[in-house]
């Protein structure tokens, strides 16, 4: 099947490929080896309230161009400012518009956990993910074998990461879970079609043991969608469109914030 994942995919590859004969491995390993270490994800997360994990996304493959975003530090910088918990950078460039320069420019300005959000393929990408100041790596089980998958997972926590692996049906989770995945994140978009159907969530999320942390992905567009996800059962939601298409990210993310600490907001039980 030739499904957006799939050509995506293809891009990553092309791109890696370049950076590979660019920078060999043995300097990203040294590089990585030498960057300050990572935060306790985790922690963050377990913070009372449901967190938000703020994404830096110029575009996509479903909606095309999302905003102009001259200055991802100072967009990150508003994030962190407002309350989230960890901000998500993309560094997909062909359909996503990112960089590793973006990543760079939002660790510069930020402490809390940072997540590179991209198609993670190889050791190589989780190095350099960590040579950046990588505090999460995304591993998205639709694109990666499970031998793959075990491999970069532990490749992840061996680097003091934490994974953040991604799924979208019960057999994923259930992939996910036999690769010894902590920190979950099931994605309401169909990789293979774009479509969100943000009841995905609560169906996948109530087969996860109590332990595993669990970030809802995508389709977040105000607090009720942050409500309606916390009462499924969501430590955290992760959110890109809804807050940089908004007109104005920082009240946007704001808002979020507050409804996700609100008391009346529903608590994972664990
Ligand atoms: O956003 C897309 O169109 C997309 C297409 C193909 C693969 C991944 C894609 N997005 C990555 C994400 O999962 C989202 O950036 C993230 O969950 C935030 O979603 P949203 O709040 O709906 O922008």
């Amino acid at each position: 099947m030739n499904s957006v994942l799939e050509s995506i995919l293809d891009g990553v590859r092309a791109d890696l490929a370049e950076r590979e004969s660019a920078v060999p491995f043995d300097e990203i390993k040294r590089l990585a080896d030498q960057a300050p270490p990572p935060k306790d994800v985790k922690a963050a997360l377990l913070a009372p309230g449901i967190g938000v994990i703020a994404e830096v996304k110029r575009r996509s493959p479903s909606k095309g161009h999302l905003a102009d975003i001259a200055d991802p530090a100072e967009l990150a910088a508003s994030y962190a400012a407002a309350g989230a918990r960890a901000i998500s950078v993309l560094t997909e460039q062909r359909r996503f518009g990112g960089s590793l320069a973006d990543f760079d420019a939002v660790r510069a300005v930020v402490d809390v956990p940072l997540l590179r959000k991209d198609f993670i393929v190889g050791t190589y990408q989780v190095h350099e993910a960590r040579a950046h100041g990588a505090d999460i790596v995304l591993l998205i089980v639709a694109a990666l074998e499970q031998n793959a998958l075990e491999a970069l997972l532990d490749r992840v926590e061996s680097l003091g990461m934490t994974a953040l692996v991604e799924v979208h049906t019960a057999e994923d989770a259930d992939r996910a879970l036999q690769a010894g995945a902590s920190l979950i994140g099931i994605n309401a978009r169909d990789l293979h079609t774009l479509e969100v159907h943000r009841e995905v969530f609560g169906r996948i999320a109530p087969g996860l043991p109590p332990e595993v942390l669990k970030i809802a992905e995508s389709g977040v567009r105000g607090p009720s969608d942050l409500m309606a996800y916390a009462g499924a059962g969501a430590d955290a939601v992760l959110v890109g469109e809804g807050l940089v298409a908004s007109g104005d990210p920082k009240a946007a993310v704001t808002q979020l914030v507050t409804a996700g600490s609100h008391p009346a907001c529903p608590r994972p039980s664990r």
